[in-house]
């Protein structure tokens, strides 16, 4: 009797510490579930790019218990690298963000590409691995390789790596993390389509640089940091000579060519700091950050001489000649008046001014550079 007393007791007590268990278990679940719904929402909230792969980078390995996370995306031809980097991100703060040139380069799926590729889990393995995770190098013992899929297209893959080796195990489901990367895979498209269209309305489609929508912000910007950091700013402005002359004589796709080849000679002898915009027909915009009237005039003439110094060769093999005249105005740190004046009107006046400028480099028989006076 005592014994079947006993027996019931540590029956009881086991049946105790299961439930105990369970019941943590479940509350770990719910746990790992609300940490994973909060992180959906912030990233289905993240307006621009470095916020999401931020977000991605910052709390997925926390909220997932992993080592490492890593994102590979497919950019052929470099365009998201390259919008990217004219919007302003910085790669750098992104270690962990690798670009593949196409989908085979991604190592996932039938590589005919004919089979929807398949999440790869278990053991990690370093020639196949290594590249996916670049980082401070964890002893990493188990990964889990997964599509990001849109439309059936492979954008890239979600790399998660662990220390612990039963993490990630071929024999595991894989509805978690599929489920995961289809929504990282609609916000990574989302975000990087609204970044090409933010782009696309900043450009010129021309030349490729800036257009005057852009240039008429970033001045105003520009107005307000140089006042509190006292410094000044030069602005420039580009005309090309006679170019009804160079379109009548090499037609108006020679003359396209010819926009695109002064463009690449003007932005040859800019700073990274600086911006070139166009702003329509021949002409052409540079503001100069940081730089007197004196620096300015001084880059304006190299960019004058740099535009006439060599024929320009059209792809038909035809060579054309160019000049190109350039007014140019700077807004003085020290300059009183300039200062206290709203910047929507110091910016007005500052091209008004550098216009002035390339109207009396025009009259005064163009391929010239000319300064704006002063106040
Ligand atoms: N090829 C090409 N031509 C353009 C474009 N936009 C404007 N143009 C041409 O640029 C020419 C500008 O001519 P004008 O403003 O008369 O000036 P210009 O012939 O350069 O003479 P000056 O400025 O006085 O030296 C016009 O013939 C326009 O048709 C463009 O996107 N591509």
């Amino acid at each position: 009797m005592a014994d079947t007393n006993e027996d019931l007791a540590a029956e009881n007590r086991a049946l105790r510490a299961r439930m105990a268990w369970m019941l943590e278990q479940a509350e770990r679940n719910h746990d790992i579930m609300m940490r994973h719904q909060a992180f959906d929402l912030e990233i289905v909230g993240a307006t621009n790019f470095p916020d999401l792969v931020g977000s991605i980078f910052r709390t997925l390995p926390v909220i997932s218990e992993l080592e490492s996370v890593t994102l590979s995306l497919v950019d052929e031809g470099d365009d998201i690298r390259t919008v990217m980097e004219r919007l302003g991100v910085e790669f750098s703060a992104f270690p962990d963000l690798l670009f593949v040139a196409g989908t085979s380069q991604l190592e996932l799926g039938a590589a005919d590409g004919t089979a929807a590729p398949q999440p790869l889990l278990g053991t990690y393995d370093a020639v196949r691995d290594a590249r996916r995770f670049p980082g401070p190098a964890h002893p990493l013992q188990s990964v889990a390789i997964v599509p990001l899929l849109r439309n059936r297209r492979m954008i890239g893959t979600l790399n998660l790596g662990s220390i612990d080796p039963a993490r990630f195990t071929p024999s595991l489901g894989t509805d978690f993390v599929e489920h995961m990367a289809s929504i990282i895979a609609i916000c990574l498209e989302n975000v990087i389509s609204n970044e090409m269209l933010k782009y696309i309305g900043l450009t010129d489609s021309l030349t490729g640089v800036y257009n005057r929508r852009y240039l008429d912000r970033r001045l105003l910007e520009e107005i307000a940091r140089a006042r509190r950091q006292r410094y000044d700013l030069s602005l420039m402005y580009i005309d090309i000579d006679h170019f009804k002359r160079v379109n009548d004589t090499v037609g108006h796709q020679g003359g396209d060519e010819v926009l695109r080849e002064v463009a690449n000679r003007i932005k040859g002898e800019l700073r990274l700091s600086d911006a070139l915009a166009r702003f329509g027909g021949e002409e052409f915009v540079v503001l100069l950050i940081d730089a007197d009237l004196d620096s300015a005039a001084f880059v304006a003439e190299r960019i004058r001489a740099g535009i006439a110094s060599a024929m320009i060769v059209l792809a038909g093999g035809l060579q054309v000649s160019i000049t190109a005249s350039i007014g140019v105005a700077c807004l003085a740190a020290a300059d009183e008046g300039a200062i206290v004046s709203v910047p929507e009107i110091a910016a007005r006046e500052l091209i008004a001014h550098a216009d002035g400028a390339l109207y009396q480099a025009k009259a005064g028989g163009r391929d010239r550079v000319v300064r704006h006076a002063g106040y």
